[in-house]
């Protein structure tokens, strides 16, 4: 029988014809595939479906489900690479393993990144295709409707908030290692982290789960969902694909982050509906003005991070978000969209000054991790003791 998550998930795509760029899709995709000599799928048709925004090519009845993130339909219908596409919207951040026609498998470029977030993006490609050779996405799905319910991110921050007298809700970051600063505590464990946060006064807890580069772990996600620890958990990873939204929310993570500049729009549109339909929460990061543009034109974000590290330097400076909602914090307000400043928060000024540019919560890392007990240095952030 077939699992509820599943079904919502093809719910949530309604089998119309997709046509972002107005042809019929199926009948495109069926002539690509005799242009390029390559077979069609082995079992059932390649059937189509669109979401109201986003979109996705969803190969029905066969053994291995296989979902398609939108730009790679677009890939598919327009004839541009995935990389065409995103730098039209001003993505920088390349990808390297070039999904093209099904049958083809991937297409590796030879070229070398241009910095770490497109290092951490190429080796996730990698590590992604590893992941889903041994676990194709339906498993993934039955898995996640098995994991506990998702909490309410986004209530955890407003109630902590409130308790707090108005100070910014705390995202207390479970992070072993940076790319930049490398290991930033050597006696790391994640349960003990978390629990020492949550009785400290944190909202939410972060936690990453990328291996390569931040030394992270699911497993980390897993323990720290079955410690008792009741904070809802956001799965600090690099989503290039649905299927780490549906592994993610199996290992009992409540939201994820989608990151700008990595993800062109249709797939942000696809991936929020895809975390609507697991009751989970995407925060939706961005660095810069052109990115903060480009996201607020996208129906369905409450939940917006600002980064502060700088994607050209990767140094942080807090300012980033107070210049940011200088100019946008009219049009976030209307929207009713949350506002997360992320990354180089290291002082009470840092927090204040964040909070007077109108942020509901911060996202902290490194200036907690680095101390010697992670959880008093919550009030040493804040100038004062938080309520749990
Ligand atoms: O933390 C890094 O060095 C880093 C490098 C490249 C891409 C992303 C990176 N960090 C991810 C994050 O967003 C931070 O872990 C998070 O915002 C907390 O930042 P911090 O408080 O400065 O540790």
């Amino acid at each position: 029988m077939e699992s509820s998550i599943l079904a919502a998930a093809r719910a949530s795509v309604p089998a119309t014809v997709f046509s972002p760029l107005s042809t019929s899709f199926p009948s495109r995709t069926a002539a690509a595939h005799r242009a390029d000599g390559a077979r069609p799928a082995a079992r059932g048709a390649v059937r189509c479906s669109a979401a109201a925004q986003g979109s996705v090519l969803h190969r029905l009845g066969s053994a291995d489900e296989t979902f398609f993130n939108s730009s790679e339909v677009i890939q598919w219908e327009s004839g541009k690479s995935i990389n065409s596409i995103a730098a039209a919207q001003g993505i920088r951040i390349r990808r390297r393993c070039r999904p093209r026609y099904p049958s083809e498998g991937v297409g590796v470029d030879r070229a070398i990144p241009r910095n770490v977030l497109e290092q951490i993006v190429w080796d996730k490609e990698v590590e992604l295709s590893q992941r889903k050779a041994k676990m194709p996405l339906q498993r993934v799905v039955e898995s996640a409707e098995r994991a506990p319910p998702p909490r309410d991110f986004v209530a955890a921050l407003d109630a902590a908030r409130r308790r707090n007298g108005g100070l910014p809700a705390l995202i207390a970051e479970v992070k072993k290692a940076s790319p930049i600063k490398g290991l930033l505590r050597e006696d790391f464990n994640p349960v003990e982290i978390a629990r020492a946060y949550e009785k400290n006064g944190a909202a939410c807890l972060s936690i990453l789960t990328d291996e390569k580069h931040f030394l992270g772990s699911f497993e980390n996600l897993e323990t720290v969902c079955n410690s008792g620890v009741k904070c809802p958990l956001l799965c600090k990873d690099f989503v290039i694909d649905v299927w780490q939204i549906y592994y993610a929310r199996s290992k009992g993570a409540d939201a994820v982050l989608l990151i700008a500049a990595v993800l062109p729009d249709l797939d942000i549109k696809y991936m929020l509906r895809v975390c609507r339909s697991l009751g989970m929460m995407a925060l939706v990061e961005v660095h810069d003005e052109r990115e903060l543009d480009r996201i607020l034109k996208i129906d369905g974000v409450q939940i917006i991070g600002i980064n502060n590290r700088s994607l050209g330097t990767f140094e942080v400076d807090a300012a980033n978000t107070n210049m940011l909602l200088e100019k946008h914090g009219d049009i976030i307000r209307k929207k009713r969209i949350m506002v997360v400043s992320e990354s180089g928060l290291f002082t009470p000024h840092d927090v204040a000054s964040v909070q007077n540019a109108g942020v509901s919560a911060v996202l902290v890392g490194e200036s907690l991790v680095t101390q010697e007990d992670p959880g008093r240095a919550i009030a040493g952030l804040f100038g004062k003791e938080l309520l749990h």
